[in-house]
């Protein structure tokens, strides 16, 4: 069994935490999480798999423009609160004692000796309950597996004397060659609403998704797996999930890149977010109540696949 990996933390001058998971047997395989919050995640070959923005703030509470930031407890507009929801602009906290994930997969990443593992939490400040009045306690498991694979579980807990319901995004910013070279797998025949009509509701017809112009939809009823094809880096992301039934697909394209003030003009070419989510029918807790979604994700050389993944075989794994 390899020895269990501590995470280092430091903090800048600002007093923001910065925290790096390093790959348990030394390999050169890095997470670096920022105030909380994912920011980067190198392969083995110390190749970046997330994209981060140039021009993003590391100044808490404005999110940050890349990584993977946590939309809860809400995904975009649907609701009264700002969007996304607050998480991704708050400061996480270690937590040392972060109670067992029960799951009964072995490939769950809740046994630490499989990698270097931290485990964060946020509750809720008073200015929050303002905002919305439930006690949570909003919990992330990030564990960066022997081989280099990304594994992050997050709990939510209704910590509150009533009910409460909420959406969830792990807003997911993939980092790739040219966006023109990119195609997802997984999502074909599915439903999406897409976000730039209004949310109506449309079936996907193509073979796979490809990109030439603007798109933000969410896909609802997916499978476990989707893939991002990267013809030019000649690799394949592979984003396994569960109790995360939506993915939302987002590249904002050149006039939306250039309205951002966090985004380069062009930066839009060398991104992709790939969001595994719960939007459609939102999680309601009971007091007591935990629910919980995963994300697992991995990078195959595209010989692997030759572009030409077969989505069947993406679907059933
Ligand atoms: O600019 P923000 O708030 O980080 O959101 C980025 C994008 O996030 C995506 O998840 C949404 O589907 C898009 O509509 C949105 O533009």
């Amino acid at each position: 069994m390899a020895a269990i990996q501590e995470p280092l933390v430091t903090r800048d001058a600002a007093g923001l935490e910065k925290i790096i998971l390093k790959e348990p047997l030394g390999a050169s395989a890095e997470v670096y999480l920022y105030g909380g919050q994912v920011v980067s995640w190198k392969n083995d070959r110390g190749e970046e798999l997330l994209f981060l923005s140039s021009k993003t703030s590391f100044k808490p509470p404005k999110p940050i423009r890349g990584g993977i930031p946590i939309c809860f407890p809400q995904f975009a507009n649907v609701g009264a609160l700002e969007k996304h929801g607050f998480a991704r602009n708050r400061l996480w906290s270690i937590e040392t004692d972060a109670p067992p994930i029960l799951s009964s997969t072995n490939a769950s990443g809740s046994n630490s000796s499989r990698g270097s593992t931290v485990d964060l939490i946020l509750k809720p400040a008073e200015d929050d309950l303002k905002m919305w009045t439930h006690n949570f306690e909003l919990r992330m498991r990030l564990t960066l597996k022997r081989g280099g694979d990304l594994a992050q579980t997050i709990r939510v807990r209704n910590t509150d004397t009533k009910p409460f319901t909420f959406t969830f995004a792990l807003h997911t910013y993939f980092s790739v060659s040219d966006i023109s070279e990119v195609r997802i797998e997984g999502l074909e025949t599915l439903d999406f609403l897409d976000n730039l009509q209004d949310r109506e509701r449309f079936t996907e017809q193509g073979d796979s998704i490809t990109f030439d112009g603007e798109v933000d939809r969410v896909y609802v009823s997916t499978p476990t797996k989707i893939a991002i094809v990267d013809h030019e880096k000649k690799r394949t992301i592979v984003v396994k999930k569960e109790g995360l039934p939506d993915a939302v697909v987002w590249n904002p394209w050149d006039k939306k890149a250039k309205a951002m003030a966090d985004f380069g003009d062009d930066e839009y070419l060398h991104m992709v977010c790939v969001e595994p989510a719960v939007i459609e029918t939102p999680i309601t807790l009971k007091p007591g109540e935990e629910w919980k979604g995963r994300q697992e994700i991995s990078v195959v050389p595209s010989s692997y696949c030759s572009g030409q993944l077969d989505p069947g075989q993406v679907v059933r794994g």
